[in-house]
């Protein structure tokens, strides 16, 4: 039976009169992983921030598996959380404080050689390339070895290599038993990596469902087939 560890219902956020979140009805279970997709604009990161927490809705509500839950969730948003000045260890060791967790150096190197920064554990955040960057923000998301992990476009603005590094570290968190959501503009990433995909536009869920059914009901070929039959080009913002 599915374990349901969040269940958000009837969310809405707004910005002045503006709902950029509207009337959002999501559950995220055990062992899956989820994607949120859509537009620029859409309301995926809004979506991700009222899941976990950082920004309180208007109306609806979030509950979650465990009373604090905060414990047991990681999110990488989409800026950088580390601290130029300390190296990627370092980094790991200060959030790891931050959760009370004293990171034995052990622990620490395994964590980095899990996200593929072995070879730069002792490089200052600032001088990683943007890939490890955004490694080390998955790393330090995991540090506390969250069950549910919220990645903001862990894979954007990444060369293709780095792109299918971070797609094996998700696959590989996933073998481990970690739950998780992500949000991403790659259609190609979503349809093999996902189990689940929640499509929003203008705010609001229009499809939601494995790849395979969402595609099915649309009766195309492609995820991104549906994407262009669902969204508007209007309510696209650069
Ligand atoms: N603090 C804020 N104040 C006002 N408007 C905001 C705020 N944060 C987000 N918005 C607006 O809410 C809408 C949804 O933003 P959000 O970042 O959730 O979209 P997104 O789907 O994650 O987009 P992208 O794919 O470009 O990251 C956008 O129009 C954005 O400008």
């Amino acid at each position: 039976m599915k374990q349901l560890l969040v269940s958000a219902k009837g969310l809405v956020k707004r910005y002045g009169s503006r709902a950029v979140v509207n009337d959002i009805h999501l559950e995220v279970n055990h062992g899956e992983i989820l994607a949120l997709i859509g537009p620029n604009g859409a309301g995926k990161s809004t979506t991700v921030e009222l899941l976990v927490g950082l920004r309180l809705p208007n109306s609806g509500e979030v509950t979650y598996w465990h009373k604090n839950y905060q414990k047991h969730i990681g999110v990488q948003l989409q800026s950088p959380p580390f601290f130029p000045g300390l190296n990627s260890l370092e980094n790991l060791r200060f959030f790891a404080a931050l959760y009370k967790k004293n990171l034995t150096r052990h622990e620490g190197e395994s964590i980095l050689q899990v996200c593929g920064l072995s070879e730069v554990m002792h490089t200052d955040a600032s001088r990683l390339s943007g890939g490890q960057q955004k490694r080390l923000a998955i790393a330090i998301s995991m540090v506390h070895r969250p069950e549910l992990l919220f990645l903001d476009e862990p894979t954007a603005a990444l060369d293709p290599r780095s792109r299918l590094e971070i797609h094996s570290l998700i696959r590989k968190l996933a073998e481990q038993g970690v739950s998780i959501v992500l949000t991403s503009h790659d259609m190609d990433e979503v349809s093999k990596l996902s189990d689940r995909v929640a499509m929003i536009n203008a705010g609001r869920i229009v499809a939601q469902g494995q790849p395979s059914e969402v595609c099915a009901t649309y009766q195309v070929e492609s995820l991104e087939d549906v994407y262009l039959h669902l969204t508007n080009k209007e309510e696209v913002t650069c």
